[in-house]
């Protein structure tokens, strides 16, 4: 069985003019990675949010791991959301905790022991490349660095399911680009990742599972799909434009060739710590065994950051030369090496030889897979340089760069500690706080 299954669900809100979710039907296995794509107001909130039992179907059968979310009654729903991991775009960061306090706290609001937090906490922020930064406020960091502090609060306790909305839609391309490489890694451990996204470099990229929305009905569900998001944007004609200008065709990137390809019980909450080590170690493992090499999304999508071809309109933000991410990806310099040598031969053993020494984690963090090494390689990126200079004339940038923001939740002033909220851990947080010193290291 399906670990998510949702049977002919439909979702009208009450002030709702017509369905934000019509008749969906959908299986996700476990260990999947699905990309959620559609137009603003198709439904991909809403069908995270059914997930999450944040919202509730107007009918129809939600299962998640064995658990009917039609049959989980309000008490038991903090529960259940300890079992799901959930990300948003604005990270929702607690503003008055340092990063490990963040990351800690989801820990401790299902009774963890303060001596498997103090284990737990700085192995999964090496995961996520924070390292480092444990003392850090969430106003002292990057947007980049904030969303990894979420990450690594939602995977602490290494969740079954990770649910992921817009996760790096305040993000640059180059720091998407390492949000990826922690959701690719966490993915490989076993976790399910359903993330929502509009960027369509990623998706294209990562050439994964792609289930699109579309007036809150599903019109496609690809195994290895691509996503052409100038289709839904009212500008897609100036981008179309644009894009033939470039001479590439509207939709069309350098890396995208998917397309076509067409009962458990609630967790023990004593079985966090033993979980979460044992998936750490595994990564290690993995690691360590050099078999980090099966999956060619992140590579790919390095490969296009880095090129300049980074989203429908082209925006290459600068400097490239802070890259590639915590993760001990690909460099620059290692790019190009990678298009001098494509150039020569497609084939060519110094190739893989290169991508490999990148690989070389030196903190602990997944390093992004051999990237394939198509002949389009030096081509492509020769192209996307070509085009920078064109793009940067014909570039509509909506990204938000960085230092977005956090929301203030729930905070309790008065002992310096806030309520986590209920989104942010997965579990009613306020409800079961402890009363932990907060601790640092
Ligand atoms: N709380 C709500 N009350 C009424 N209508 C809502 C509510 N939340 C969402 N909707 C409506 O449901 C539909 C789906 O919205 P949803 O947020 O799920 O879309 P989305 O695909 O996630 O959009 P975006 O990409 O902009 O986040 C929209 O028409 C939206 O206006």
């Amino acid at each position: 069985m399906a670990l998510i299954s949702l049977r002919h669900v439909s979702k009208v809100y009450p002030k709702g003019t017509r369905p934000a979710l019509h008749d969906i039907t959908l299986d996700i296995d476990r260990g999947d990675f699905v990309f959620l794509v559609g137009a603003s107001g198709s439904g991909k909130t809403t069908l995270l949010s059914l997930l999450l039992r944040e919202e509730e179907a107007t009918d129809g059968e939600i299962r998640v791991a064995g658990n009917d979310l039609r049959r989980i009654s309000n008490r038991q729903v903090p529960q259940y959301r300890r079992t799901i991991g959930f990300v948003f775009q604005d990270y929702k960061l607690l503003n008055n905790k340092t990063v490990w306090q963040n990351v800690a706290f989801a820990l401790e609001v299902i009774g963890t022991r303060r001596s498997a937090i103090k284990s737990l906490v700085p192995k999964v922020l090496e995961t996520v490349g924070l390292t480092g930064k444990e003392r850090s406020y969430p106003h002292e960091l990057s947007g980049g660095e904030q969303q990894r502090v979420a990450i690594a609060r939602a995977y602490v306790n290494h969740p079954q399911i990770l649910l992921a909305d817009e996760p790096t839609g305040n993000l640059d391309p180059t720091t998407s680009l390492g949000i990826m490489e922690v959701l690719d890694a966490i993915n490989r451990t076993g976790t399910t990742v359903v993330m929502a996204t509009h960027n369509e470099e990623i998706v294209n990229s990562m050439r994964k599972r792609v289930v699109e929305l579309h007036s809150g009905s599903i019109v496609r569900d690809e195994e290895h799909g691509s996503y052409d998001s100038a289709m839904y944007f009212p500008d897609a004609e100036v981008t179309s434009k644009a894009h033939q200008a470039l001479g590439s065709g509207a939709g069309s990137t350098v890396m995208t060739s998917g397309a076509g390809d067409s009962d458990l019980r609630f967790r023990p909450q004593n079985g966090v710590e033993a979980e979460v080590t044992q998936a750490i170690a595994i990564e290690a493992g993995t690691i360590a065994s050099g078999a980090m090499n099966g999956d060619e999304g992140i590579a790919r999508l390095a490969q296009s950051v880095h090129s300049g071809r980074t989203g429908r309109y082209g925006e290459a933000f600068a400097p490239l030369e802070t890259t590639l991410t915590w993760g001990k990806g690909l460099k620059l310099d290692e790019v190009e090496r990678l298009a001098r040598s494509g150039e020569s031969s497609a084939t060519d053993e110094s190739v893989d030889e290169s991508v490999d020494e990148s690989a070389t984690p030196e903190n602990g963090l997944l390093a992004p897979p051999a990237p394939p090494t198509p002949p389009s390689i030096a081509s492509a990126t020769q192209d996307a340089r070509q085009t920078d200079a064109d793009d940067a004339q014909t570039t509509v940038s909506t990204a938000q760069v960085g230092e977005t923001a956090v929301e203030e939740h729930a905070e309790t002033p008065e002992n310096g500690e806030s309520d986590a909220d209920s989104e942010t851990t997965g579990g009613d947080a306020a409800s079961e706080q402890n009363e932990n010193e907060e601790e640092q290291q």
